[in-house]
């Protein structure tokens, strides 16, 4: 009798890997599953080893040979040295045709590198980004691979399994590009995550300290909410999070946790290689930034001892014209969520430029619409304008998009200005409306930053009025312009 082989691994069972394993069982493959730590294997067989069928393995050899060849192995342990020694240690273990899938958060530059490493081993390396945690990786997440398109082949079948399923019942899957336009677009979804999380946080916070309303309160907002233009995971795991009861001591569990946000990498990731690129994504660098801002705990002990002069925060209206703040608020997050999300969409754009991949803009925001954490209805209109082909450089520009700002501006200008006035901090709102308020502008101060760049460091010009590079000659007499010649 011969013994049966799993058409797929999972290393790695810790809460990703597990419910990852079990999706795939449950969706007829049959899955060989390892951990460093064996409690872990024995653990997922125990009280899920009903589930389908799964072949433990206690080594690292014994795992290898559960594997029908060519092999396929998914690493689903913590990003960075634990990934990379994985990786190593399999392609040791591995032949040429072999497959190595990386689905954890991975920078997208490393997985560019052991995609060419393994490449030269005749082994297949696909960076891998999925999304949806725990729940997501169980019951149906976002995935995004890259790598060869022929590992595609024998992936996209298995991958379109386990996927979740968007309304119209396509998976949330796609072939995103070659090496490591997967975690690429991982990496950007990551940053769209921290900027519309800062967003609702800046909307809770003008609903709270601003309009003094209750957790309890604000949570029913967002409950309603959720049944607008606005309707996401996102708001609707805020509104979750806001009704929780803390059960030790009777107050609302938003009240007891620190307000310390902490970070794993990716928005950061996000922000420097837009930097790099460079593309402007000011709304992911204003949620990165408050997230490091919230862990500057001294600082801000200090402002606290020395009472910065400033209005208590607050926003003073009265009971009719808090209803019509409120609406202000909804119609501003939606306004700055464009702007967050357009910027996004720009640094893929700019990435698959800049890498040579061909990436389909309206099959990404296709795959996000379920499983991830950004999923939304929103990203149906997404996806809706890119197929259209009306987007020229820019979401913004397409006509949903631009009526839905134009229709905001004035309540995300009374909500920004109100912030101010209030003393209530909106990094992203005012940074949305500050790029929106930018790209309209005809012209931009930017012509005196290079006034001043030239007459401090004769860095040059250019003239409105023709074509040519510029210097004013600033220390003479006259300070008569040259133009460059070289
Ligand atoms: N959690 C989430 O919501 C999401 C996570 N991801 C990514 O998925 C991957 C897995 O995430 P998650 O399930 O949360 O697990 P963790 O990131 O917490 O990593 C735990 C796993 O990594 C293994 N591990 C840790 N250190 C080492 C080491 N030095 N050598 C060998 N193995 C090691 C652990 O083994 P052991 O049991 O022996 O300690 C365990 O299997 C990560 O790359 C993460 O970025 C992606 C999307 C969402
Ligand atoms: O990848 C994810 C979702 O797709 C994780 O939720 C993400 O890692 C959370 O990031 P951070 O810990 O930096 O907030």
């Amino acid at each position: 009798m011969t013994e049966e082989k799993a058409n797929i691994g999972v290393v790695g069972l810790a809460a990703m890997g597990a419910a990852l394993s079990r999706n795939l069982a449950r969706n007829g493959n049959t899955v060989a599953v390892f951990n460093r730590s064996s409690w872990r294997t024995d653990e997922l067989i125990k009280e899920h080893g009903e589930e389908g069928k799964f072949i433990p393995a206690h080594t690292l050899e014994e795992f290898v040979n559960s594997l029908e060849k060519p092999r396929t192995v998914i690493i689903m342990v913590k990003a960075g040295a634990p990934t990379e020694a994985f990786i190593q240690k399999l392609a040791d273990l591995f032949e040429p045709g072999d497959i190595i899938i990386d689905g954890g958060n991975t920078y997208f530059k490393d997985t560019m590198r052991r995609e060419k490493e393994m490449a030269e081993r005749g082994i297949h390396f696909v960076g891998c980004g999925i999304s949806g945690g725990e729940q997501g990786a169980l019951l149906g997440p976002s995935m995004m691979p890259g790598g060869p398109e022929e590992s595609w082949k024998k992936l996209g079948p298995i991958f379109e399994s386990i996927a979740a399923k968007a309304e119209d019942g396509s998976p949330c899957v796609t072939h995103i590009g070659e090496n490591g336009a997967g975690h690429f677009v991982k990496m950007v979804h990551n940053g769209i995550e921290y900027a519309d999380m800062q967003l609702i946080a800046e909307s809770y916070d003008l609903l709270r300290r601003g309009l003094g309303l209750s957790p309890a309160e604000i949570a029913d907002i967002f409950d309603e909410w959720n049944k607008t233009e606005l309707n996401s995971y996102l708001i609707e795991i805020t509104a979750e999070v806001l009704h929780h009861v803390d059960e030790k001591t009777g107050k609302p569990f938003i009240d007891i946790i620190k307000d310390q946000a902490q970070m794993k990498g990716t928005g950061t990731w996000t922000v420097q290689t837009a930097l790099d690129l460079p593309v402007p994504v000011s709304a992911i660098a204003e949620a990165v930034f408050a997230r490091g801002l919230s862990e500057r705990v001294e600082q801000r002990e200090e402002a606290q001892k020395n009472i910065l002069a400033g209005p208590t925060p607050h926003v003073e209206l009265s009971d009719e014209e808090k209803k019509a703040f409120i609406e202000d608020v909804r119609h501003a997050l939606y306004a700055s969520k464009i702007i967050a999300y357009a910027q996004g969409f720009d640094e893929i754009s700019e990435g698959a430029r800049q890498y040579n991949w061909t990436i389909d803009l309206g099959a990404v925001a296709r795959i996000w619409r379920a499983g991830c954490i950004i999923r939304a209805q929103f990203l149906n209109r997404i996806s809706d304008a890119y197929d259209s082909g009306e987007i020229t450089s820019s979401l913004v520009f397409n006509p949903y998009f631009k009526k839905s700002l134009e229709e905001a501006q004035n309540s995300w200008r009374n909500v920004v200005a109100k912030a101010a006035l209030g003393g209530i901090p909106v990094p992203a709102f005012s940074s949305c409306l500050s790029y929106y308020d930018a790209l309209r502008s005809d012209r931009l101060p930017a012509a005196l930053i290079q006034g001043q760049r030239d007459l401090f460091g004769a860095h040059t010009y250019g003239r409105v009025d023709k074509p040519g590079v510029f210097h004013t000659l600033w220390a003479e007499d006259g300070q008569h312009e040259v133009e460059e010649t070289r």
